[in-house]
């Protein structure tokens, strides 16, 4: 039997990290989660057991911590690419690196240095560069739960044997948007676009009177498209937080969509992607 290396890669995962910028009695936070993925000339240290070609995981981390210290910690998108770049250029052994980063959000709470944890979405990005000098940006974000009361209608889908959903031209639609959008280029001004974007998910979420999730979902993505110029492509998970009425005549009630269970699980799962027909060639952008 002959066997060979596939595609590998590695990196240091999660590194947790917090810059606080101090301005007099004013600090400003950044709370990030970085993963750094690095791959070139990795046949060695598989195949013989030589490091030689090997940037630490170790020294990945203290190169976050590192460059946080002197370049300072803006938009998450720059901060990888600042890290995604200088790991290629600096490491002959390194042909390619891919960094992604959460951020958890932080609100003032008065005074200068008092914060609470945002208990919204967190925001990432997933940026990859490699010696060829091809560069990716993708932004995104997890966890924006959004509901419409009403609006909402799903009926006539297939009915088999199996069927007992009831067709219904009132219900609550209930998501918790996973978004992520490709950026044509790696020059954007990040902060600005995520503000516009994540609004312009709100917006066709509110505005849209819905047949169904996947009309929904793709009205979404839609509108990112057409109103953000540097966005070619929006690739979106929502699952169904399905809200089922509760039956309360047997307490001699009627309920005029007014009380709901909300299910935890089984829960529908829509995922979709809308991109510009002459978006750009994604190349390793999603990986
Ligand atoms: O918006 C929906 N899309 C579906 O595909 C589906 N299937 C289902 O049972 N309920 C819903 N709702």
């Amino acid at each position: 039997m002959s066997v060979i290396l596939g595609p590998n890669r590695y990196g240091k995962a999660e590194t947790r990290l917090v810059r606080v910028v101090r301005d007099g009695g004013v600090h400003h936070l950044k709370d990030i989660n970085v993963s750094s993925s690095l791959s070139g000339e990795m046949a060695a240290v598989h195949l013989t057991g030589s490091n030689a070609a090997v940037l630490p995981t170790d020294t990945q981390k203290n190169t976050a911590y590192a460059f946080a210290r002197k370049h300072g910690v803006d938009q998450i998108e720059d901060f990888a690419l600042l890290l995604a770049r200088h790991f290629v250029r600096s490491q002959p052994t390194i042909h390619h690196a891919r960094v992604e980063i959460d951020e958890y959000g932080w609100e003032r709470i008065g005074g200068g240095h008092s914060f609470v944890r945002g208990g919204r979405e967190v925001r990432t990005c997933v940026v990859h560069h490699d010696r060829d000098g091809r560069t990716s940006v993708v932004s995104g974000l997890k966890d924006l739960v959004v509901l419409n009361s009403t609006d909402s209608e799903f009926h006539g889908y297939i009915v088999d044997e199996y069927t007992t959903l009831r067709p219904t031209t009132d219900r609550i639609l209930a998501t918790a948007v996973t978004a992520h959008w490709r950026h044509a280029s790696p020059e954007a001004d990040f902060g600005k676009s995520y503000a516009e974007v994540r609004q312009s998910l709100l917006d066709a979420f509110a505005g849209t009177y819905s047949l169904s999730l996947q009309q929904t979902l793709y009205a979404m993505g839609t509108r990112v498209l057409e109103s953000r110029p540097e966005v070619c492509e929006v690739r979106m998970r929502m699952p169904n937080k399905h809200h089922f009425l509760v039956d309360l005549e047997p307490f001699g009630l009627d309920n005029d969509n007014e009380v709901f269970y909300a299910a935890d699980r089984p829960y529908g799962l829509i995922e979709g992607s809308v991109l510009r027909e002459d978006a750009p060639d994604a190349a390793f952008a999603w990986e």
